[in-house]
C-alpha cells in the first residue's frame, strides 16, 4: 500500500509547535519524493504528477512534471517544498511525454500534501484505460526535511555528475523537469534554474544579440499570427519549456568602434558615497519576504540617508553575521525559486521591472545583466524585449518613419505588439513566473500609463529608466546598433543604418517624457565611467532594493581582467608542485607589489 511515510507525519504529534516553529525557522526545506512502484511503460505512456500550484502545473494536465525511470519499474519525482508550503493537492495520472493526449487521471479524490505530510488514506493509484482495463500501482510518498547545506551538496553533486546521486543519503534534486531531447530514455531530468541561459553580449565582439534570447511572443506558437521569421534571417527554434528562440549570429560590418576610457576606481573602503540620489522609501523592510533566500556573498545594500534630505549614501560593506548565518549555495537557490513560488501574497509575488529609456540607451543589455543576476539569486525571471516582438510581427526592416509619433500606423503597431508582449509576461507570472522584465523605450507617458492599467492586480510595476548624456557613448552604442541588431542585417551599407538609426532617434526624442509616476529607478551617466548616478522614487522591499544594490554595482563598460600565477612557493624550491606552502621570504614583496599593481 502505498504511505504517507513522511517524517513530518511521524513528528507532527510528538513534536510542539513551538520546537516545529523553531525547526522552520532554522532553515532547511522538505524534500519530497514520489515514486510509482511496478509500472512497465505501455506505449508511450509515462506516469506524471500534476496539481494545484504552479510548481506541479495549476491542474493543467500540459504541465504535470513527468516521473523518471529510477530503474527498471520504479518511478520517482522528486522536488523541493518549504515545510510550511501551501495545501498542494495533486493526482498521478498516464500519458505521453509530449504530447496531451491520451491522458489518463488516476481515479478517486485528490492526494493532499500538508506540511509534507500526506492526508488521508495511501492508496493505490488506479488507471482506467477503458471499460474493462484498469491499472493499479503502488506508489510511495515521502518527505524529508533536509538542510540547506545538503541541498547545496546534493544540488552540486547532480550539476557536477548529471546522474542520481546521494551525497549525505539525499537523493538527486529534479525540480521542474522539463521535456528533453531524447524522449526514451527517460532518464535525467533538465532543470528549470537553467542558470547559463543568459549571454551577457560583450560590446565589440558578441556573436548574439541579447535581444534574440528574450522571450518569443506565445500567439508564434498557438495561432500562427507571427511569420517564423524576423525578417533577419533568424531560425526559430522550439526550446524545452515548449517556447521558441530565436537566434543567429549577427553580420559583422566593417566600422570603428570608438571605446571611452573605462576606468571606474573604487575606494577600498568598499563604501560608494554619493552614488545615488533621491528618495528612497523609509518603509523599506529587509525582512518583508518570507520566502528562502540565497545570500550570495555580496550583501545586502544598506540606504543610508544623509544629512541632505534627497540623497542618500549606499554602503557596501558586507553584514557579516548575515553573510556567515547563509550558505552562498548553489543548492539552496533551487530552494528559494521555489519556496518563492509557494510563499506571500499573490500580488507581492509578481514584480515587473519596465525599461524606459532613448533607442541605445542600453536597456536591453541592462535587462539582460538583471535577468541573469535575478536568475543566479534562485528568482523565476524572464525577460520580454517589445523589438523582438514588433520584428516578428512586421518584419524587421521598419524605417525610421515606422517609429514617427506622428504615423498613427506605426503608433498603433508598436502599441499593439507592446501589449501582447505584456500580455504574455502577464499570462507567465499567473503561471507562477516570479519577475517579468518589459524591455521597450515605454517613451510616453501614455504608454507607461496603458502598461500600468494592464498591471493593475497582477503585479507591480517598477520602472528602469536609463539616461546617458554623453555623446561619445551614444555614437559608440549607435555604431554597435547597426552591427549588431537584426534590424539593420539587411541593409549592407553601414553609413545608410546609421542615418537611420539617428533618424528614429531624433523621431523619438521630440516625443519622450522622462519617468516622474510611479515607483522608479533612474540610472543616468553609469557608461560613462565616471561613477554616474542612481536615482529612486518609491522603491521598497527585498528585491527592489537587491535590484538597486546589483544596478549600482555592475561595470558597464568593459575593464581588463588580469590573472597572474603566484611566485616561487617553499614546496615549488623542493622540485614539488601544488601544496599549499609559503611563498620563497624573498618573493613576499613582491607579491605584495603585484597585488598592488592589480588594483590599480
Ligand atoms: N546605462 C547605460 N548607458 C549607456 N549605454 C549603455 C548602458 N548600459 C549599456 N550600455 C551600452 O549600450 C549599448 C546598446 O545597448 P542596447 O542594445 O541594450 O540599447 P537599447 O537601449 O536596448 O536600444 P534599443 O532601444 O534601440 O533596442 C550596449 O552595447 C552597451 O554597451
Ligand atoms: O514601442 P516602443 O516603446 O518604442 O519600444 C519598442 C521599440 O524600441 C526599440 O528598441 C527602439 O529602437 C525597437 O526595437 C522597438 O520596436
Amino acid at each position: 500500500m502505498g504511505t504517507g511515510a513522511s517524517k513530518s507525519t511521524e513528528e507532527g504529534g510528538s513534536q510542539g509547535m513551538g520546537e516545529e516553529e523553531e525547526r522552520n525557522q532554522a532553515g532547511g526545506q522538505l524534500y519530497v519524493s514520489l515514486k510509482m512502484e511496478n509500472y512497465k511503460r505501455k506505449g508511450d505512456l509515462i506516469p506524471h504528477v500534476y496539481g494545484s500550484v504552479p510548481l506541479v502545473g495549476s491542474w493543467d494536465s500540459s504541465k504535470a512534471l513527468s516521473m523518471e525511470r529510477e530503474s527498471a519499474s520504479l518511478w520517482e519525482l522528486s522536488f523541493v517544498v518549504p515545510p510550511n508550503h501551501e495545501t498542494l493537492d495533486f493526482k498521478f495520472l498516464l500519458k505521453p511525454k509530449y504530447s496531451n493526449v491520451p491522458c489518463i487521471v488516476e481515479e478517486g479524490p485528490n492526494r493532499q500534501l500538508i506540511g509534507g505530510t500526506l492526508q488521508g488514506d495511501a492508496r493505490l493509484a488506479l488507471f482506467r484505460l477503458n471499460a474493462d482495463e484498469v491499472l493499479e500501482y503502488r506508489v510511495l510518498i515521502q518527505a524529508d526535511r533536509v538542510s540547506p547545506f545538503d541541498l547545496a551538496a546534493s544540488w552540486r553533486a547532480y550539476r557536477e555528475n548529471l546522474r542520481p546521486s546521494a551525497v549525505r543519503g539525499i537523493p538527486d534534486v529534479s525540480i521542474n523537469s522539463a521535456p528533453e531531447m531524447n524522449a526514451e530514455n527517460g532518464s535525467s531530468a533538465s532543470l528549470e534554474l537553467d542558470l547559463e541561459h543568459y549571454v551577457v553580449p560583450a560590446p565589440t565582439t558578441s556573436a548574439t544579440y541579447a535581444a534574440n534570447n528574450t522571450e518569443t511572443p506565445r500567439s508564434l506558437t498557438l495561432a500562427g499570427v507571427f511569420s517564423n521569421m524576423d525578417g533577419s534571417g533568424n531560425v526559430l527554434h522550439p526550446s524545452k519549456d515548449g517556447s521558441v528562440s530565436a537566434d543567429r549570429p549577427a553580420t559583422i560590418k566593417e566600422m570603428e568602434v570608438i571605446v571611452p576610457d573605462s576606468s571606474r576606481i573604487y575606494s577600498g573602503s568598499g563604501v560608494v558615497e554619493s552614488k545615488s540620489v533621491g528618495t528612497f522609501s523609509p518603509s523599506q523592510k529587509q525582512d518583508g519576504h518570507r520566502g528562502l533566500l540565497v545570500d550570495r556573498g555580496v550583501g545586502s545594500p544598506r540606504l543610508v540617508k544623509s544629512a541632505s534630505a534627497s540623497t542618500f549614501t549606499v554602503d557596501l560593506r558586507l553584514d557579516t553575521e548575515t553573510k556567515n548565518s547563509m550558505p552562498a549555495a548553489a543548492g539552496a537557490v533551487a530552494a528559494a525559486a521555489v519556496a518563492d513560488q509557494m510563499l506571500g501574497p499573490k500580488e507581492d509575488r509578481h514584480l515587473a521591472i519596465v525599461l524606459v529609456g532613448l533607442p541605445a540607451r542600453g536597456k536591453t543589455f541592462t535587462a539582460a545583466k538583471l535577468t541573469r543576476y535575478l536568475r543566479w539569486l534562485g528568482h523565476d525571471t524572464k525577460h520580454f524585449n517589445v523589438g523582438k516582438y514588433r520584428r516578428l510581427k512586421h518584419g524587421a526592416n521598419q524605417s525610421a518613419d515606422f517609429f514617427r509619433a506622428d504615423n498613427p500606423e506605426g503608433m498603433e503597431a508598436r502599441n499593439e505588439v507592446a501589449a501582447l508582449a505584456m500580455e504574455d509576461m502577464i499570462s507567465w507570472m499567473q503561471e507562477g513566473g516570479q519577475v517579468g522584465i518589459f524591455d521597450a523605450t515605454n517613451s510616453s507617458r501614455k504608454r507607461r500609463n496603458m502598461l500600468m492599467k494592464m498591471a493593475e492586480g497582477k503585479c507591480k510595476i517598477i520602472f528602469l529608466e536609463s539616461l546617458c548624456n554623453d555623446e561619445r557613448i551614444i555614437e559608440r552604442n549607435i555604431r554597435l546598433k547597426i552591427q549588431q541588431s537584426p534590424d539593420y542585417a539587411e541593409q549592407p551599407d553601414f553609413e545608410a543604418g546609421l542615418q537611420d538609426f539617428k533618424d528614429r532617434l531624433a523621431n523619438y526624442e521630440k516625443v519622450y517624457e522622462t519617468v516622474e509616476e510611479g515607483s522608479y529607478i533612474k540610472m543616468i551617466d553609469m557608461a560613462s565611467g565616471h561613477g554616474g548616478q542612481i536615482q529612486v522614487n518609491n522603491i521598497s522591499g527585498y528585491l527592489p532594493g537587491r535590484i538597486v544594490f546589483f544596478l549600482v554595482n555592475t561595470h558597464l563598460t568593459p575593464r581588463p581582467i588580469l590573472l597572474t600565477r603566484h611566485g616561487e612557493s617553499k614546496d615549488n624550491v623542493r622540485g614539488r608542485i601544488g601544496g599549499d606552502t609559503a611563498l620563497r621570504s624573498e618573493l613576499r614583496e613582491h607579491a605584495r607589489n603585484r597585488r598592488l599593481m592589480m588594483l590599480l
